[in-house]
């Protein structure tokens, strides 16, 4: 069995942002309305586990919404290690008590996924639910650009990239960054902007180069994280290779 080949003071960051959604599908603005996979989705999802399959993955972090989260689990699916990837339950004393592993040897088996609203889609406000060409035709096609991509514009009574990055990136420094330094490999399924705002600070972009920044839906991109820094590796295109963008910085 070939697992991708990391040196001992390396560890794997992988974003994946979520396969096709319904609403993706009927061009609607999404947000943080928990919307499910289209089947479509579902397969990118399964193609972008295939792609990732023999990358350790130690760690998955999910936002709290159902298509990252069902991205995630279906990508894990495809996983050579066939660990079993086991939501975490730490809202209460309770919960935690009642989903507690009693056995060493299945932990070893398991990865721990946590679900983090912080790494949420934007909120998009009044346009949740609005489809995105009649949204254009309506205000205009610049006004719905500079909401969609601009760095510190939000749409009506939502959040721009800034405020998503000032939760988003603000988890990652102090959630998943300390995972990757003690050694482990990390997973995170999130979405287009909440990865967009993760991606501006992975790679230093600035708030003029992250407005050209896109993400395909399913398609997993590789980091590698070295002595304190990202190595973006782009996105494996096969189990065995690292090669095609999966994002353009135009
Ligand atoms: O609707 C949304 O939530 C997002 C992602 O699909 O839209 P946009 O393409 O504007 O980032």
């Amino acid at each position: 069995m070939i697992f991708f080949l990391l040196i001992s003071d390396e560890t794997a960051l992988i974003l994946i942002r979520h396969g096709e959604s319904l609403w993706n599908e009927k061009n609607l603005f999404t947000g943080c309305v928990d919307v499910p996979l289209t089947e479509k989705g579902v397969e990118e999802a399964i193609e972008a586990g295939k792609r990732i399959s023999n990358i350790p993955v130690d760690m998955i972090y999910t936002s709290s919404l159902i298509r990252a989260q069902m991205t995630a689990m279906l990508a894990m699916t495809q996983h050579r290690r066939k660990k079993v990837p086991i939501f975490m339950h730490n809202e209460s004393e309770q919960a935690k008590q009642w989903s507690q592993i009693y056995s060493e040897e299945t932990m070893k088996q398991s990865i721990p996924v946590i679900a983090a609203w912080q790494l949420n889609e934007r909120m998009y406000g009044e346009l949740q639910g609005l489809n995105k060409q009649e949204t254009a035709d309506k205000f205009g096609k610049e006004q719905v650009h500079e909401w969609r991509r601009s760095y510190d514009t939000p749409p009506p009574n939502g959040e721009s990239l800034e405020m998503c990055a000032e939760r988003a990136v603000a988890y990652f420094k102090e959630h998943i960054e300390p995972q990757l330094l003690s050694g482990k490999h990390v997973m995170i399924a999130a979405h287009g902007n909440s990865l967009r705002s993760i991606i501006m600070y992975l790679d230093k972009l600035t708030c003029q180069e992250v407005i050209s920044l896109e993400l395909s839906t399913g398609i997993p991109m590789l980091y590698i994280f070295k002595e304190g820094k990202f190595i973006r590796r782009g996105s494996p295109v096969g189990p065995s290779e690292a090669g095609v963008y999966a994002y353009t910085r135009v």
